[in-house]
């Protein structure tokens, strides 16, 4: 599967509650000094992180998200205060022991190289003794989980995979032995803005149906919010200057430090509160491979279009295709997917939506549901719309729900 066929399946909006897998962490008081610093780099920091929650860490550089970070799986050793994950203090557990319960992923995904992708995933349940059909079993259900074909990608290198790719891997690996905790260091910090936003949605998607407890640092706020279900802005210190939900954030910025941190655009960042399925799709004029050409430009002509696109066979977009091109009658026989095409998906944000049409010029991308099949486009008057509902006084006020 390539890198454009990966779009997010979204679970029924009506359907039960998942499950939350997740385990609550407590910061208690945590405090680390490196041996001469004079100020110590996480300075009793308290911070209560909900089961099943995606807390995101922001703050400048150098104000200790990592190291905050990091103490949790005690990749650093904390100078003082303890850590709860669950009701255990894993202050003092043995920490090897602990990191096989704590999922871990940075920037670059960090995949041993000479290691397939089937061994990279298989790591951590190998050092808990599970047995090798288990272990192939989970290895499969990972790759499916993280949409890569386990037939073609399953016996390749890192160095054989995008750079998106290799990130997937990182997520699968660090999901392999269900652990209700997965720590995430700048995990798209190093891919590109499109491969970013994807990786994003399929956080977003799997976390749907996982509910783990996320701990994420990141610099970008944009990301931040996105992903969010609370952000925490750090300073120096990692002392918290507003830990809150997004909405409540940008809407009630703490200080001038959050203020600041915000920046300019207050507005536009209010799109990246806006998911694409809250917004009305509208429809293009649509065709199947193995169409008649004829009556794909009859229906688009009665829409008023003058460009259709072109689904697979399993009702995935490939290409827009103007009608001029459909003159041949054998037009729709064959038609070769475009990489480049603009899509979101349902859990993409408008802000994302409005990066792809500022990039492309189109004015228009196609939107994807379950499996990447096709839902509809969005506008750029929807966004413009969508942006001026949110510059409306409710939304000044506070009242932003999600
Ligand atoms: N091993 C170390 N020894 C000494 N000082 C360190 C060490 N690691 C980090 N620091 C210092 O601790 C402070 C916090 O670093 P940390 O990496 O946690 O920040 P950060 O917010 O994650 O930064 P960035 O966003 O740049 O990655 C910085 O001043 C850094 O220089």
């Amino acid at each position: 599967m390539s890198e454009t066929d990966v779009t997010n399946a979204d679970l029924p909006a009506d359907g039960p509650e998942p499950q939350v897998h997740g385990q609550r962490i407590l910061l208690d008081g945590v405090t680390k000094r490196y041996p001469g610093q004079k100020a110590p780099a996480v300075d009793d920091i308290t911070l209560e992180i909900p089961a099943g929650e995606i807390v995101m860490l922001v703050g400048p550089s150098g104000c200790g998200k990592t190291t905050t970070l990091k103490m949790i799986n005690r990749l650093i050793e904390p100078s003082e205060g303890r850590i709860l994950i669950g009701d255990e203090d894993v202050t003092h557990k043995d920490p090897d022991e602990l990191r096989r319960h704590v999922g871990y992923v940075i920037q670059g995904a960090g995949l041993f190289p000479h290691l397939t992708v089937a061994k990279n995933i298989a790591l951590v349940p190998r050092l808990l003794g599970w047995d090798k059909a288990r272990i192939e079993a989970r290895v499969t259900e990972m790759l499916e989980l993280v949409n890569l074909e386990p037939d073609q990608y399953a016996s390749r290198y890192p160095r054989e995979l995008s750079g998106g790719q290799q990130q997937r891997v990182g997520v699968a690996r660090a999901l392999a032995a269900d652990p209700p905790v997965l720590l995430m260091d700048e995990p798209f910090g190093a891919v590109d803005p499109i491969t970013r936003q994807r990786l994003q949605d399929e956080l977003l998607r799997l976390q749907e149906e996982l509910r783990k407890t996320i701990v994420f640092v990141t610099h970008d706020f944009d990301e931040a919010v996105k992903l969010g279900d609370r952000i925490a802005i750090l300073q120096v210190g990692s002392a918290i200057a507003q830990y809150d939900t997004p909405e409540a954030i940008l809407a009630n910025p703490a200080n001038e430090f959050v203020e600041g941190f915000i920046g300019h655009g207050a507005a536009l960042k209010q799109l990246t509160l806006t998911r694409v399925r809250d917004v009305d799709l509208h429809e293009a004029a649509v065709a199947r491979v193995g169409d008649d050409p004829a009556q794909a430009v009859a229906a688009a002509e009665e829409l008023g279009r003058e460009h259709v696109i072109v689904l697979d066979g399993a009702g995935r977009p490939l290409r827009w295709l103007p009608l001029r091109a459909l003159r041949r009658p054998d037009a729709l026989t064959r038609v070769a997917r475009d990489e480049n095409l603009e899509s979101v998906s349902l859990a993409s944000t408008l802000n994302d939506a409005l990066d792809e049409m500022l990039t492309s010029s189109h004015g228009v991308v196609v939107v994807t549901g379950r499996r990447g099949r096709y839902e509809g486009v969005v506008r750029i008057e929807t966004v413009m719309e969508a942006m001026q509902g949110l510059q409306s006084p409710a939304h000044e006020a506070g009242r932003v729900t999600r």
